[in-house]
This record gives structure tokens, C-alpha cells and sequence, in this order.
């Protein structure tokens, strides 16, 4: 182990890089995506309630299982059942962990830091009901107000993904505003977003645990934001391939001269293939294998990297003329975001998903991968879902 950079503590205190680092050397680059959107469980044939959810988000275990690095739950499709909605979240997420699958909460926190030390409760410690290896962070209340759920995380052997570049468009003129004072003025909101997760992740050997969602349509703006992904040692989530448009080309550009910390969150465009089981495992198998190659691809690339170690400056920030590098020293807030989705909703009525298979019930994905439903051959899945799936 390298102890130079940081001390003996940090290195040993979060496991949840070396866990994530290790299931994605063996399983792919591929998190799977829960989210019981209300058409995609009507298309399924599963009520819109909290057993649908439940239901629908067993058979998405079933496909991810032994296909997949881990699991991702969008919490608010469960927390509009209510009560119901949160059990049915911990059953699933108890499922999760018995496979042995790293599980992702996307429950989208942030605020003060004095309200969110909550959380810890709900998803760290030992016995917490929402038991989870990972949560997403917004950091819009400044980054720093997070760090005392962060020390929670680490102390608990789990970790974070905080927003950064999120995938929707709506987020890249807040993401890559310059920043009017603190350590960063003149460096954008972004920069400074990633910059202070990075200096959780120094001194630590090989994948840190506090993470960044970057998502994959960004690759029009990442230059504005001065992030380069390469320099990132923690895991980058990264949501937008598939559904919301991303291909393969776009992950090789927004994530060139990475060294395999880049998770693929894929939901919406492995959940068109269900509901039956062998389409589902037969299209998280295609994309896993898309979406690996192509991260294969990004790490030959070279990155932004200036032969002295620097990144390029983005335009926007060419005034203040200071290397952009990862050295965090610290984080000044910004607004707050309201993030939406920039494609179409499956929940949203009003909103129509590109339709491209005319045979798929639900809507299908934007852009096709591999997969060839012609060439199911069967499925390696475990046993298929049923009402009696195992309950805490
Ligand atoms: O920037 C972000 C952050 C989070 N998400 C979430 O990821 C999934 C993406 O679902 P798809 O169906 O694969 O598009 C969803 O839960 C989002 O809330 C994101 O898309 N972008």
C-alpha cells in the first residue's frame, strides 16, 4: 500500500472502493438500474403499487445477478407509496445484499449538515433499514456540508456518489457556472464538486469511496466544466447511456484516459426487454458487454492531461490562469439544483418515448445495442420472481 499521500486512517477506513473495484473486474463496468417507473409496471403486467415495485424490482435482481457490478434503486419510485413503498425499498435492498450484489441508493440527499447526519442511520450503520454499500449526494448546499456524512460513510466501510456533471441538460449552466469566491473562485461549481470528493479519495490505494455521478450525454459541455475524469481516483457513476440517448461513443469521449473506475448506470433501456426474464438477462448481458468495450476503448484514449501533469483550462476559466488540477483545498456552496430528466418520462403522460421496436410494450430505447432478441438462447438467471421473494 502507498501511504505517502495520506495517512494510515484513511487508507484503511472505507472498503467500499475495493469492494466496487473488485465486483467490476469480475462482473463488467455495469450497474443495473431499478426504477419502477408507473408505465414500465403497467407494460409488465404488475399493479402500480408498492408490491409492483417490489415485484418488478426482484426480476431486475434476478437479471442483474451475476451480469452486473451492482444495483442502483431510485428511492422516490418507492417513497411515493409511502410506507408501503420504504418496505418494500428494504426487502429489495435485503435481496440485494443476500446476492451479494453492491447496492446503490439514489435517494438524492443533501442539506444541512447537521440535519443529514440522519442518513447515516437510515443506510451505514450496522442494522440501518435501508442498509446500502452507496447513496448519491447533491451537493448544493456546498460540498463541504456533506463531508460529516461522508466520515459516516467511510467510518461504516460504505460510500458516496456526489453530483457533479448530472446527465440532464438542464443541469450544465449551474454545473459549469464560475464560481465567484472561496478556494475555487474562478474554477466552475463542477470543478469544485470534484475536487473536494477527490480530497477524500487521497492517500488511498488503488479505487477511493467517495464518489462523482458524471453523466454520459455531458460530452458537449465537460470541457466548459474543467472536470477531467481521468484524474478522478474515486468510482464515477455515470447515468445517461441507452434511454437518455448516450451510445458508446459518447462514453469514450466523456471518459478518455480513465483506469476503469467508471460505473455504467443503465435502467430504463434494460427494463424495455422485460418483463420476461431471458430477454431481460440476455439484454443486460449485451449492454454490460457494449458498455465495457467501449470503457476499454476510453481507457487507451488519451485524456486532457498536459505533458506537465495539468488540464487543459476550460475557456470560461482561462481568466484566473491557476492549473487545474485536483489539489482540493476546500469548497464554497452554490444553488441549489433541480434536476430533471431531459428525455422522455415513461412516468410522465404528457411525454412520449422514441419508439424504435414497434414489438416492445413498454417504450423502447433511444438507440439499440447489440443485443439481438432473435438469438435468446435461455436464461442463466436464477429462479424466477414470484410474490414470495424473501422478506426481511
Ligand atoms: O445525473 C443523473 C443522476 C442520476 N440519474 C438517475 O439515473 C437513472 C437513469 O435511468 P435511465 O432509465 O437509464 O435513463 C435514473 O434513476 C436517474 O434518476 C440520471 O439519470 N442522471
Amino acid at each position: 500500500m502507498d501511504m505517502s499521500g495520506g495517512n494510515q486512517m484513511d487508507v484503511q477506513r472505507s472498503d467500499f472502493g475495493l469492494r466496487l473495484k473488485t465486483c467490476m473486474d469480475k462482473y463488467g463496468p455495469l450497474c443495473v438500474g431499478i426504477d419502477p417507473h408507473r408505465k414500465i409496471l403497467t407494460d409488465w403486467g404488475y399493479n402500480v403499487d408498492a408490491e409492483g415495485a417490489e415485484l418488478f424490482s426482484m426480476r431486475m435482481l434476478q437479471a442483474a445477478h451475476g451480469r452486473a457490478a451492482a444495483v442502483k434503486f431510485q428511492t422516490p419510485m418507492f417513497e411515493r407509496y409511502g410506507s408501503k413503498g420504504f418496505a418494500a425499498l428494504e426487502r429489495v435492498l435485503y435481496a440485494a445484499r443476500q446476492m451479494g450484489i453492491i447496492t446503490i441508493v439514489d435517494c438524492l440527499h443533501g442539506g444541512l449538515s447537521t440535519t443529514i447526519s440522519a442518513i447515516a442511520d437510515a443506510y451505514f450503520k450496522p442494522g440501518a433499514p435501508l442498509l446500502a454499500d452507496a447513496i448519491t449526494l447533491l451537493p448544493y448546499y456546498g460540498a463541504r456540508s456533506l463531508s460529516g456524512l461522508i466520515d459516516e460513510a467511510l467510518d461504516n466501510g460504505r460510500g458516496v456518489f456526489i453530483a457533479s456533471l448530472t446527465s440532464n441538460e438542464e443541469g450544465a449552466s449551474l454545473q459549469t457556472a464560475i464560481r465567484q469566491s472561496g478556494d475555487y473562485k474562478g474554477r466552475t461549481v463542477a470543478y469544485g464538486i470534484a475536487s473536494t470528493a477527490q480530497k477524500h479519495n487521497e492517500g488511498i490505494e488503488g479505487m477511493g469511496s467517495v464518489g462523482l455521478i458524471i453523466g454520459a450525454t455531458i460530452g458537449q459541455w465537460i470541457s466548459d466544466s474543467g472536470v477531467d475524469p481521468a484524474q478522478f481516483t474515486g468510482p464515477i457513476l455515470s447515468p445517461g447511456y441507452g434511454w437518455q440517448g448516450a451510445e458508446a461513443k459518447d462514453l469514450k469521449t466523456v471518459f478518455k484516459g480513465t483506469k476503469g473506475n467508471v460505473l455504467v448506470t443503465v435502467s430504463r433501456f434494460i427494463a424495455a426487454h422485460g418483463p420476461d426474464i431471458a430477454m431481460l438477462s440476455q439484454a443486460t448481458e449485451s449492454i454490460a458487454l457494449d458498455v465495457r468495450q467501449a470503457l476499454l476503448e476510453a481507457t487507451e484514449e488519451p485524456s486532457d492531461e498536459t505533458p506537465s501533469g495539468i488540464v487543459s483550462m476550460p475557456k470560461k476559466a482561462t481568466e484566473t490562469a491557476t492549473p487545474l488540477t485536483f489539489a482540493a483545498t476546500g469548497e464554497s456552496a452554490a444553488a441549489s439544483s433541480g434536476a430533471a430528466d431531459a428525455v422522455p418520462d415513461v412516468d410522465d403522460p404528457t411525454e412520449s418515448a422514441p419508439q424504435t421496436d414497434e414489438s416492445a410494450s413498454v417504450p423502447a430505447p433511444a438507440v439499440r445495442s447489440s443485443f439481438d432478441p432473435s438469438k435468446t438462447t435461455g436464461d442463466s438467471a436464477p429462479a424466477a420472481a414470484s410474490s414470495k421473494e424473501p422478506r426481511q
